[in-house]
């Protein structure tokens, strides 16, 4: 169903908890069905892909409950799994489909995974080849390239891997895979993406040799259930950032607002760009939060590429938006990936933002925006994309006219509160 927006140029005022970290919470649902004894986890994001992730590992025979404020995960470790009678459907999540692939590999039974069409065209030999490596025996589409897969468990050997690709699903589905294989697993990251699987196996007991970018991890550790603090996901928090940057007269406060360092390439961008943010960081049991007060700011245009990109990857969307609105030029390079997410991100975001007026460009790896350009309505398509559907209601504070988007529920993938927050920060 589409909706419309038609703001008057507000400004945004007020203080909002953005819900939970979409990675943190996927993983603290697999790693509680790893361990063995009962894992609570505080501040679950109850998303649409996240909630796959729960229906998966319930159809694996693992006892979860779910409450407003509370996740129970009762688990006696993966050796007391059930081999699935029914298709585990991923739904719109690639992080599920993919670190589930490692868990799956070295388990004792049969198992078919499948997700929606978004997920049928995303790429997973990334994710198999060095499976097949450790012996998996995982079949798909075009060889294993596309879901469905159907994965045979057996026992696994460890390997020693260097990324193709800066990606942390690949990182995590490895690291599953490798707990249970024989042997120590070294994984060589050239560029480094989010470690949130890194700090979960050291919080549920594993040890886990972390140094200059070389990962290694001994197979046959047992892991002992936990609770997880879920900080809030600064990849939701970022489109309030951008609302709050780009708005007149606006003040923000975004509270517990995950800040591990792998994941706050945004906050260096905007700040680089002019950006008026204070960030107070808190005491926390997990991982590392702060309360972020954002201000109006006057931008100017920056370059974003190389090893800050894994750092940002998906507030790129929101980047390009900003962009419009800033003094100069944009330009983001070592992007690829992008084209490979739950859409061509990188098309479908110049696509949408030149519907805008915006004056933007693609190019191979990225995108080079001018600004600032003035919006006007349009009518937006998301793509089923939750980051395209939330950038055009982003831009739709700042457009001259009505902004129509196709989709907008779509966003529940992975923000389900996304307009209640957005409309309580605008009036
Ligand atoms: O590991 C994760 O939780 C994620 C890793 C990233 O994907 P890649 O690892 O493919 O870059 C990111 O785009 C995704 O939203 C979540
Ligand atoms: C790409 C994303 O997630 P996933 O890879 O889990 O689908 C995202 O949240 O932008």
């Amino acid at each position: 169903m589409a909706l419309s927006l038609a703001f008057k140029k507000p400004s945004l005022k007020g203080s909002i908890q953005v819900p939970g970290d979409k990675s943190i919470s996927h993983r603290a649902i697999m790693f509680g069905s790893i361990a063995t004894g009962t894992t609570t986890v505080e501040g679950f994001l109850m998303g649409d892909d996240c909630l796959s992730t729960i229906s998966c590992f319930k159809k694996l025979g693992v006892q979860i409950d779910v409450t407003e404020d509370l996740v129970t995960i009762q688990s006696e470790g993966e050796a007391s799994w059930k081999e699935p009678s029914e298709v585990l459907d991923t739904g719109n999540s690639g992080t599920t489909t993919r670190l589930m692939l490692g868990l799956l590999a070295s388990t004792s039974f049969h198992s078919v995974m499948a997700g929606d069409e978004s997920i049928a065209k995303r790429p997973m030999k990334r994710i198999i080849n060095p499976l097949r490596e450790m012996g998996a025996d995982i079949r798909g589409r075009q060889d294993g390239q596309f879901t469905p897969l159907a994965v045979q468990g057996t026992q696994l050997k460890a390997i020693d891997y260097t990324l193709p690709v800066a990606s942390a699903q690949v990182k995590s589905a490895i690291l599953l895979a490798a707990l249970k294989a024989d042997g120590q697993t070294v994984i060589h990251e050239p560029i480094a993406s989010r470690d949130h699987t890194e700090i979960m196996l050291e919080h549920f007991g594993a040890t886990v040799n972390r140094e200059n970018h070389v990962i290694k991890l001994e197979g046959g550790q047992k892991l002992t259930a936990a609770h997880v603090q879920v900080p809030g996901d600064i990849s939701s928090a970022a489109f309030m950032i951008g609302a709050a940057l780009i708005t007149e007269d606006s003040k923000v406060t975004l509270t517990n607002v995950g800040i591990n360092p792998t994941r706050t390439g945004i906050l260096d961008v905007v700040e680089k760009m002019g950006a008026i943010i204070e960030i107070e960081e808190k005491e926390t049991a997990g991982e590392r939060s702060a309360d972020l007060t954002i201000s109006s700011s006057t931008l100017k245009g920056t370059e974003i590429s190389g090893d800050l990109i894994p750092r940002l990857i998906d507030e790129i969307p929101l980047i390009a938006l900003i962009a419009t609105q800033a003094e100069g030029t944009t330009v983001i390079k070592d992007a690829e990936e992008l084209r490979v997410k739950e859409t061509d991100r990188i098309a479908a975001v110049v696509t949408e933002l030149s519907k805008m007026g915006a004056n933007i460009e693609a190019t191979e790896d990225g995108m080079i925006i001018h600004g600032p350009t003035v919006l006007t309505g349009a009518k937006m398509t998301s793509y089923g994309d939750h980051r395209l559907g939330m950038m055009a209601a982003i831009a739709a504070l700042v457009a001259t006219d009505e902004v129509a988007i196709d989709d907008p529920e779509c966003i529940s993938i992975s923000y389900p509160n996304f307009f209640e927050q957005l409309n309580l920060l605008t009036n």
